[in-house]
């Protein structure tokens, strides 16, 4: 007992710093997967990224995953530890993000193609770290949380990931401003702070690896074995809940990068919060919205993964009844702005992740009392075909958020009953294969789709593309601040009279109206604004979206197939998937 009460890992206090320490890293990463979501409409304004552009940047991040990174990281995990494969991999994650950031600056060069090269290969070593660093943060809780609090230590990291992923998304057109690199930089910024976090922490990993020797305490081993991956994909079960995994997430990740534009360009949300949609805190907007989101956060876990905590069922009760009278109050006295952010693009998209937040400890709750795995696979297949069908068939803001309300149902579902399952199928000597191998062939898919979402954007509008290149060029030949309104209109009117697939769009314009427009916005001064009132008076028309996220549709329908084969499978190999967690078909 002695040694026992000597181990870091014994001391609450203790176990929460590193919890805090390590999710930097998830939060941080998730931050710059996602929060060039929020930043198309201002790639394309202010550096003349075409859809193609911005999906390849997204779609090549997992390019070394596809080809095995995760199994690389893994084999390095299991042979070096936490610490140092946390710091490798966090540092490349970190020099991956810091060579996007100053490529968008024009660092290595100011032509779009030398920025968008440099861009990519940045983002490329970015994501060669990323996933292994979540493998990372999961394995470390585990380390220190094991016999301990550790569900509820992994809600909260996972929590952080998409606190990360919402807020990137969310607030990244606010720290921009108008300006791509200001956003890009401060996201890799942070990932710089997650890795001096994380270096901190290993200073408490080294002592607790020598406190741990003395009691004997071994790290679980779930070493990658190419003979185990044979077993595996001869096993119906696993290859039917891998290739859903593939399908599901391939719907819900890219659709997640792009739902601020659709929202833009279908559902004509802002691109920008007006003055007062603003929140201030101590004199900064970006603070008083970011605390927004923070304060939603810390509602969503005392909602969803502290009453577990709670054993007494009437102080549960109790403190369930006052965090809902905060959380109303809170709610009170953010209601106004909250009407004017879900008419805003970016906004309106985080709340996809945010939402998971409070849904998947929920479900994961359910799944463990109650079963019923492979049933609420099919069920968030089902949301998310209605999802993706409300949104490119439809065109009702209405339908748009029942949509939107649908996917995050599906996304907060479908994760919390598929992981459980793999751990049933999987034995647990294989679950660090599994999960490798499933990681690998998600990356597939995640990559086709990121890309393929915006090349086929570009493709089902290329008068758009055009025109909105053409005027952006035109407006960047300008020095706006030198140029009157006038000079900004006969400009427009000059490469209306060109030739090529623009012109058609730009001669519809009405450039009187543009003029008295321009004029009483106080003669903007970036490209992106002046892109954006025109965008707003309608004079450049919108991308049609419906048949990108019809593919996204098709993938919904591979899914529903896939629970269905899956919940057949189950039923003949009997690994339980519809029981309670730790019941088997052979205990009825
Ligand atoms: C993209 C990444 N490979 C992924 O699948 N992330 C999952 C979390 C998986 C956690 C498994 N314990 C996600 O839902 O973000």
């Amino acid at each position: 007992m002695d040694t026992i009460k000597k181990s870091l890992r014994h001391t609450p206090a203790m176990r929460w710093l590193m919890l805090l320490l390590i999710s930097g890293l998830t939060f941080g990463t998730y931050w710059f997967q996602d929060f060039f979501g929020g930043l198309k409409t201002i790639m394309e304004n202010d550096m003349g990224f075409t859809s193609e552009e911005f999906g390849r940047l997204i779609g090549l991040t997992t390019i070394a995953n596809m080809f095995g990174m995760i199994i690389v990281g893994g084999i390095i995990l299991d042979k070096w530890g936490v610490r140092m494969a946390g710091i490798v991999f966090g540092g490349i994650a970190t020099l991956g993000a810091s060579i996007t950031a100053l490529a968008s600056a024009g660092f290595f060069g100011e032509d779009h193609s030398t920025m968008l090269n440099m861009m990519i290969l940045g983002r490329i070593l970015f994501g060669s770290g990323l996933e292994v660093v979540c493998v990372v943060a999961t394995r470390t809780a585990v380390k220190w949380f094991k016999g301990y609090e550790l569900a509820l230590a992994m809600a909260l990291n996972m929590g952080l990931g998409r606190l990360g992923s919402a807020m990137g998304i969310a607030l990244a057109p606010d720290i921009a401003n108008g300006s791509v690199p200001s956003a890009v930089t401060f996201a890799a910024t942070l990932i710089g702070i997650a890795l001096i976090m994380f270096l901190i922490y290993s200073v408490f990993d080294i002592k607790l690896d020598r406190q741990e020797k003395v009691e004997g305490a071994e790290e679980d081993g779930e070493d990658f074995k190419f003979s185990d991956l044979v077993k595996l994909i001869t096993n119906k079960s696993f290859l039917f809940i891998a290739l859903l995994c593939v399908a599901f997430y391939s719907a819900v990740f890219p659709f997640i990068q792009y739902a601020p534009d659709i929202l833009i360009n279908k559902f004509e949300f802002s691109i920008l919060l007006p003055e007062n949609g603003n929140i201030e805190l101590f004199g900064s907007t970006s603070l008083g919205n970011a605390s927004v989101f923070v304060a939603l956060y810390i509602f969503a876990i005392a909602f969803a993964a502290i009453p577990k905590q709670i054993k007494n069922i009437n102080t549960r009760r109790v403190y369930m009844a006052v965090i809902a009278l905060l959380f109303a109050g809170f709610l009170a006295s953010i209601w106004d702005v909250m009407g004017i952010w879900l008419q805003n693009g970016s906004k309106t998209a985080a709340l996809i992740p945010l939402g998971t937040i409070i849904f998947t400890p929920i479900f994961g709750s359910y799944v463990d009392s109650k079963g019923k795995a492979a049933s609420l696979m099919i069920l968030g297949a089902l949301l998310l075909i209605f999802a993706h069908v409300s949104m490119s068939l439809f065109n009702y803001d209405w339908l748009a958020y029942l949509g939107l309300i649908s996917l995050g149902i599906a996304f907060s579902l479908v994760p919390a009953a598929m992981w459980p399952s793999v751990a049933k199928i999987v034995a647990e000597n294989r679950l660090g294969t599994a999960y490798a191998s499933m990681f690998t062939i998600q990356n597939w898919g995640l990559g086709l789709f990121f890309w393929g979402i915006g090349a086929m954007v570009d493709w089902f509008n290329p008068k758009i593309v055009a025109a909105k290149q053409a005027i952006a060029d035109q407006l960047h030949a300008f020095n706006l601040k030198d140029n009157t309104i006038t000079t900004i209109r006969n400009g427009l009117q000059d490469i209306g009279l060109a030739s090529g697939q623009e012109r058609e769009v730009i001669q519809e314009m009405r450039f009187d109206e543009i003029s008295t427009q321009l004029a009483a916005n106080n003669s903007p001064e970036k490209v992106d604004e002046v892109m954006n009132y025109l965008s707003s008076l309608g004079e450049i028309p919108a991308y049609d979206y419906t048949y990108p996220i019809l593919a996204l549709v098709g993938l919904g329908v591979i899914s529903i197939y896939l629970a269905f084969q899956l919940k057949k499978a189950d039923a003949k190999q009997r690994y339980g998937l519809e029981l309670p967690s730790g019941q088997t078909p052979d205990d009825e």
